[in-house]
């Protein structure tokens, strides 16, 4: 099984697939030993299954179909193939392999679903190009209907690989299961795809090792793999203003909590030192609260400006619980700031206005930004960006604006404008609290503060802020997060040596 942190669009995938053929690795090898792991994985998940209908398309998909009921046949199992088209009609390795099959072939509108034990998807992978509909379609909907257990071969057929939803209203296949080649893709990983999926596994099909590397390919799981090299490690000489500080933004008397939620998560996560800032009657309350965190007055944005140009602050938060002024107050954590996190309230502020909050964020073009919309904050931020899938709409978000995106839900994208992107898949649903969104934002600004590149920090965050909660399990509220965050840091940076 492959265990890598790379997500191949479709397009790279059937690059990578040239690639391999071009570096003397045939197709029919490669669809060989493609149809070959997904009989492996039909006997090692139903071990007992003894009747095996396998659905085949028209392109290579329903190749690695009938290399895989060849491979289940000889093993003594009954597999009937309903096929989508004959099998005179296919080219290529596709019909090669079609030729090798000597076992029984139906028209799939006359196949019996229900007879089944399990049912073998190999309409459409990775060469989807328009909704299912007709014959096709009917199959995928009698083949759910049939709760007989599915394994999908490359994708359930009507998935979309790139988008990890089906292409426009077309009906898709529910596995139980799927087996995908070389690496996944995104639509493994991007909701609903990854649940439409099941249990996902990776086969390698012999693509030579230096095809992937090569492809240049910008998209990834989120996991420790992908920044854990950056995570900071307090220096042995440091003190606490080096471990950098970080400050909240708070807002009015009756809105404090976000504020502190952020303000902990800064902490808990490793800033040096915490300062939540607001206006003296929020100070009061939070004054109630806090001892390790430091309060300091601001009673508006021109007092937050008195606050940067007094001392230096490696990273600021504006917008969890910000209410009245938070837009001057973002725009002084851009200009003061060393590092900003922009949540919630900014993105209200800004509503329709991304090229305001864009311009900004540009006037220090070195100076990391982090913006943490959910998809409601983001649709009211980007009223234009609706096309494409998540991660699509991400990264035109961080290209727009310079800033590194975190599009928050239970498939969180992290964008950054050089178009890289973390999907992250480990956020239970749990993690559906009020607040978790403002310890996300502190999770980012605590490390930003210790300088953690804003990519970096903000995949690390998201990545910390999930197992933190599926640490926690069931009963979790926002303010338990900081607290179990040192235990999720414990395991990233290692126990420390033994003497
Ligand atoms: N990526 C790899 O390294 C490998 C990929 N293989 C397989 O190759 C697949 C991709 O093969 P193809 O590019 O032939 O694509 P597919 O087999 O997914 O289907 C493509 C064919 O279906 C047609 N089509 C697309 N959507 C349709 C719809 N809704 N209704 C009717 N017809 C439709 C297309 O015009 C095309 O003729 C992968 O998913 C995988 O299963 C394997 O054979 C081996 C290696
Ligand atoms: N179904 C879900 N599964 C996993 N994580 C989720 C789910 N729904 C929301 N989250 C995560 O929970 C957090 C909620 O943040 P947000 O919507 O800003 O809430 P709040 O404003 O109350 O803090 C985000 O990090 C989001 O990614
Ligand atoms: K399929």
């Amino acid at each position: 099984m492959v265990m890598s942190l790379e997500l191949l669009a479709c397009a790279e995938m059937t690059e990578a697939d040239r690639r391999a053929v071009a570096a003397g690795v045939s197709g029919a090898a490669l669809m060989e030993a493609a149809g070959a792991a997904v009989a492996r994985r039909a006997r090692e998940l139903w071990p007992a299954a003894r009747r095996i209908l396998v659905l085949a398309g028209p392109g290579a998909n329903g190749g690695d179909g009938y290399v895989a009921a060849r491979r289940l046949a000889e093993r003594g199992l009954a597999v009937t193939v309903a096929a989508l088209v004959p099998p005179e009609r296919l080219s290529g390795d596709a019909a090669f392999m079609a030729s090798r099959w000597s076992g029984a072939v139906t028209p799939i509108a006359d196949a019996d679903f229900g007879a089944a034990d399990v049912i073998v998807d190999a309409l459409f992978g990775a060469g989807l190009s328009r909704p299912l509909e007709g014959a096709a379609a009917d199959a995928a909907e009698r083949a759910n209907a049939s709760r007989t257990p599915i394994l999908a071969v490359d994708v359930p057929s009507g998935l979309h690989g790139d988008l990890g939803a089906p292409l426009g209203r077309g009906p898709v296949v529910r596995a139980a299961a799927t087996v995908t080649f070389v690496r996944p893709k995104p639509g493994h990983v991007l909701l609903p795809g990854r649940t439409l999926c099941g249990a996902l596994t990776v086969a390698d099909i012999g693509t030579p090792e230096a095809v992937v590397p090569s492809l240049g390919v910008a998209t990834f799981r989120n996991r420790p793999a992908l920044w854990s090299g950056a995570l900071p490690r307090p220096a042995t000489d440091g003190h606490k203003y080096r471990r950098g500080h970080a400050l909240v933004w708070s807002g009015p008397e009756f809105m404090t909590g976000a504020a502190r939620l952020s303000a902990f998560a800064a902490a808990r996560v490793g800033a040096g030192a915490v300062t939540i800032a607001g206006a003296p009657a929020a100070l009061r309350v939070h004054a109630a609260h806090v001892s390790a965190i430091m309060l300091a007055e601001a009673v508006d944005a021109d007092g937050l400006e008195k606050l940067f140009g007094a001392r230096r602050f490696a990273s600021a938060v504006v917008g969890p619980g910000a209410g009245p002024g938070v837009e001057a107050a973002a725009r002084a954590a851009l200009d003061g700031a060393e590092s900003a996190v922009l949540d919630a309230d900014v993105f209200t502020a800004f509503a329709g206005r991304p090229d305001e909050l864009a311009a900004a964020i540009r006037r220090a073009p070195a100076r990391p930004v982090v913006l943490t919309p959910h998809e409601g904050e983001f649709a009211r931020l980007f009223p234009d960006l609706t096309d494409g899938s998540k991660l699509d709409r991400a990264r035109a978000a961080a290209s727009r604006t310079g800033a590194v995106v975190a599009l928050k839900g239970a498939d969180t994208v992290v964008a950054a404008p050089d178009g890289r992107a973390a999907i992250a898949d480990n956020a239970p649903p749990t993690l559906a609290t009020a607040g978790a969104g403002d310890v996300l934002a502190g999770f980012c600004a605590g490390l930003l503060a210790q300088g953690m590149p804003a990519f970096e920090a903000a995949a690390a965050a998201v990545w910390i802020h999930g197992e933190a909660a599926a640490g926690f399990g069931p009963g979790l509220i926002a303010d338990d997060l900081p607290h179990v965050a040192p235990a999720v840091l414990a395991r990233l940076l290692g126990a420390p040596k033994d003497s």
